[in-house]
This record gives structure tokens, C-alpha cells and sequence, in this order.
């Protein structure tokens, strides 16, 4: 049984996505973590290179919790945890199974891109068991299993990242609150109860057109980046509450609202514009908050875009990973490559993971309508060509 992920790109709206409520544009990317899940008999194991050598050991309490030996919670324990929790839920017989896991979404030396192996591997994990158990979940369920338990790790991410990788595609994604969802999770309410509860109002997902002229281009500066870190830090110099976190708040909404109706219109010279009046904003965020969002590399990285004539700017947190590109027709690629690998900026040569149809989500229209489809990337997911890697092998000077 073998599920894929794929990885994402931040296009627009990051640090005001982790509020609720407020819009981003994600892109689904064709490089992919897999997960090969194999019935075992009295313990469950997790092979992946992350772990180094040995796999992360897990078995079951009397009370059929999920207990880990000897390491500290993780994703992937974590997507096992809350899915498990569903599946005893909903009266499924426990059994005990091994994940085998494999991603492209760090460099050869396991250095990460930046484009979200975290939420890769718990939507495929997810996905696994899902199929394992034939517990039949939509898209959107999964995505909320999903973000349940990178909450538990990772109580700020947005969930983005989850979201591009359950869905594909282009999407608008805005996140549910988080901390209203782990106090039901934690508290009161089952996990059934906790996928239909009030936290998720302000969650939405709304499939994207991918552009007809313009192309994403991708640049790696070859520096990781912590994104809790990055995320504690803009937080804690611009209180949620202040006036100028209001202000930035309001002019991300303005910016991703307009590249939206942008977008939908396949107005390209305009989505380039509303690309560069995201850098600004995030530039000005920088300045405020004293936190390098845009490094020296990713400046060089956009401004060498922007002098042949594309839009640029930091994907995510910033701070290093990558940074998106948008060319249209006149662009020299070709030229902007020779520059990023002067200025010590490989390609990543990315195209789009393609949508699962299933990406236009607000509260109201969740569980129950999908059942039974275990969505595009459930263990079909290997059928397509899109993930196939294949697909994205391409010229010289790339990561
Ligand atoms: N192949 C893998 N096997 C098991 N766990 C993984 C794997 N890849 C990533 N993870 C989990 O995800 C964590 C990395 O998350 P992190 O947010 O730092 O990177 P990212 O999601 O790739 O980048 P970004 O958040 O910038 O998009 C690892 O510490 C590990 O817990
Ligand atoms: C800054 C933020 O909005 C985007 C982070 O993106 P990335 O994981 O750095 O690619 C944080 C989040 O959405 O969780």
C-alpha cells in the first residue's frame, strides 16, 4: 500500500495565514514524499531516513493509545495518534503496521527546500492508514486529520502546507483556529466530534486556475529555514492585537484578494504586480519586526528575476529556503538561471501537482459529500503522471 504527498510553494499571504481567517495563495509543487505502508503483527515501526538508522518503535497501551519507545513525538507519530484515535472511534479493529518512508523533498545530504516535508509526510501517512483500515475519507477530512496533528506539534503553522498537499493545484486557502480546535481535541470532544466543531469556520480552500502565460519558476538558496522560528519572532515583536499587525493583516487581504480576482481573470501583467506588492509588504514586515525575511540571497534571487523582467519574492517564512518566480512569455529564463547560479542560487526544477478536484471547501460543505473517495492522493496517487519523477527532470545547474 503506497501513498504519495506532494511538497508546496507560498505564492502569497504568509505570516497573516496564521491568523484565522485570513487568505493565502499556495501552490502544490510535483516533488513528493511516499509512504509505503506493510501489515506487521505486535509492534508498529517507522523506517525514514530522518530517524538515522534505527526506525521509531510504536505500540498500544491497554486502553488502545498509541505509545512511542524511546523518542519525542513527531509528525508522523502524531498523524498515526489522532488517525488512530478516529479509527477506534469509529469501532475499526486495531492492527499493527510498518511505514516505509521516501522523500524528495530534502537535498541528497537530507538539507530541506523549504517545501514542507512536514506536512507531506503526515498527509501521506494519513492518506496510508486511511486506506489501510478503508475508513473511506474524504479529502477534507483528511486535511483536518492532518492539521490536528501538526497542531500538536506545531500549534502556529497555518496549515497551508497541509492544505497544498491534500488538495494540489492552485488554491486560496484561509486556516481554522487552531487553538479552539486542540482545546476540543484535548478536552472535551472526540475526533469525530472535534471534525465538525466550531474551530474550523473560518477554514477555506478554494482551487485556483493555474496561469496560461506565466510560468513559476523556483531558486533554492541552499539555507534552511526555521519557520516556528521565524513565525515566534514576527509574532512577538508585532502583538496580534497591535495596530500595526492590524494594518499588515489588512494590506496582505487587500494584496491576496486582488491577485485572486487576478488570477481567476488570467490577468497575468497584474498578478505580477500584486506578486511585487507581496514582497514589499513582506520586506516592510522585515523592517518593523527586525527579522530577516528577505536574506541577502533572496534579495540577489529576486532581484535577478525582476532585471529580466519576471515578478520574484521569498516563498514562506523566509529567512532562507526558496524563493517563486512568476515569467511570462518575454521573460529570459535562461538568462535569470545563468545569473541565480553566478549568485550561488540552484533551480529547483518544479512544475505543478495537479489539483484533486476536490479543493472548493468552506465549513459548511465539508464531510460526508466526498465519502468513499480516497481522493488523488490516496494510493491512486501513484497512477499519476504527476508525480512521477520523471516529470520534473530537467537541465543543468539544478538541486
Ligand atoms: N522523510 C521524513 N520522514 C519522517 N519525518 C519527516 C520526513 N521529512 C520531514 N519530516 C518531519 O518534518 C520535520 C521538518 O519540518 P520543517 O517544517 O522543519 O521542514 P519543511 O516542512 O520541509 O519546511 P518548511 O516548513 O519551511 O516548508 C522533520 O523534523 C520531521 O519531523
Ligand atoms: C510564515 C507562514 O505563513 C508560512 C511558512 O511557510 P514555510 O513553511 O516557511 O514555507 C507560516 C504558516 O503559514 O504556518
Amino acid at each position: 500500500m503506497e501513498t504519495k504527498a506532494p511538497g508546496k510553494l507560498y505564492i502569497a499571504g504568509e505570516y497573516a495565514v496564521v491568523e484565522p481567517g485570513e487568505p493565502s495563495v499556495i501552490v502544490a509543487v510535483d516533488r513528493v514524499l511516499t509512504v509505503k505502508l506493510t501489515p506487521s503483527d505486535d509492534l508498529g515501526r517507522v523506517f525514514s531516513s530522518e530517524y538515522g538508522l534505527r526506525p521509531v518503535v510504536w505500540t498500544r497501551d491497554d486502553d488502545d493509545s498509541i505509545q512511542l519507545e524511546h523518542r519525542p513525538f513527531d509528525y508522523v507519530m502524531a498523524a498515526i495518534a489522532v488517525t488512530e484515535r478516529l479509527r477506534g472511534e469509529r469501532g475499526y479493529e486495531p492492527r499493527y503496521f510498518d511505514l516505509h518512508i521516501e522523500s524528495e523533498l530534502d537535498d541528497s545530504s537530507g538539507r530541506k527546500f523549504g517545501l514542507g516535508s512536514s506536512a507531506a509526510v503526515v498527509v501521506a501517512t494519513i492518506a496510508a492508514i486511511n486506506d489501510f483500515y478503508a475508513l473511506g475519507l474524504t479529502p477534507t477530512e483528511r486535511f483536518k486529520l492532518a492539521l490536528l496533528s501538526t497542531a500538536r506539534v506545531a500549534p502556529r503553522s497555518s496549515g497551508g502546507d497541509l492544505a497544498a498537499s491534500t488538495f494540489g493545484g492552485w488554491i486560496r486557502y484561509t486556516s481554522p483556529d487552531r487553538d479552539a480546535l486542540l482545546e476540543d481535541l484535548e478536552c472535551n470532544e472526540t475526533v469525530s466530534e472535534t471534525l465538525g466543531s466550531a474551530g474550523w469556520d473560518d477554514f477555506s480552500v478554494t482551487q485556483l486556475p493555474e496561469p496560461e502565460t506565466l510560468e513559476l519558476l523556483v531558486g533554492w538558496t541552499g539555507s534552511p529555514a526555521s519557520t516556528e522560528r521565524l513565525v515566534k519572532g514576527v509574532e512577538k515583536r508585532t502583538p496580534v492585537d497591535s495596530t500595526s499587525h492590524e494594518a499588515f493583516l489588512a494590506e496582505s487581504r487587500g494584496i491576496v484578494d486582488a491577485l485572486v480576482s487576478a488570477m481567476q481573470a488570467q490577468d497575468a501583467s497584474r498578478t505580477l504586480e500584486l506578486i511585487r506588492a507581496a514582497r514589499t509588504l513582506l520586506q516592510g514586515l522585515g523592517e518593523t519586526t527586525g527579522i530577516q525575511i528577505e536574506t541577502e540571497k533572496l534579495h540577489a534571487l529576486c532581484e535577478i528575476a525582476e532585471s529580466h523582467g519576471a515578478a520574484a519574492k521569498p516563498s514562506g517564512a523566509g529567512g532562507g529556503d526558496c524563493g517563486i518566480v512568476l515569467a511570462g512569455p518575454e521573460t529570459d529564463n535562461d538568462a535569470i538561471f545563468v545569473d541565480w547560479q553566478a549568485a550561488g542560487i540552484s533551480r529547483l526544477g518544479l512544475g505543478v501537482y495537479p489539483s484533486c478536484g476536490e479543493a472548493d471547501v468552506c465549513d459548511s460543505e465539508t464531510d460526508g459529500s466526498e465519502a468513499g473517495d480516497s481522493g488523488a492522493f490516496g494510493s491512486d496517487a501513484s497512477d499519476s503522471g504527476a508525480s512521477d519523477s520523471d516529470a520534473r527532470e530537467s537541465e543543468g545547474g539544478e538541486a
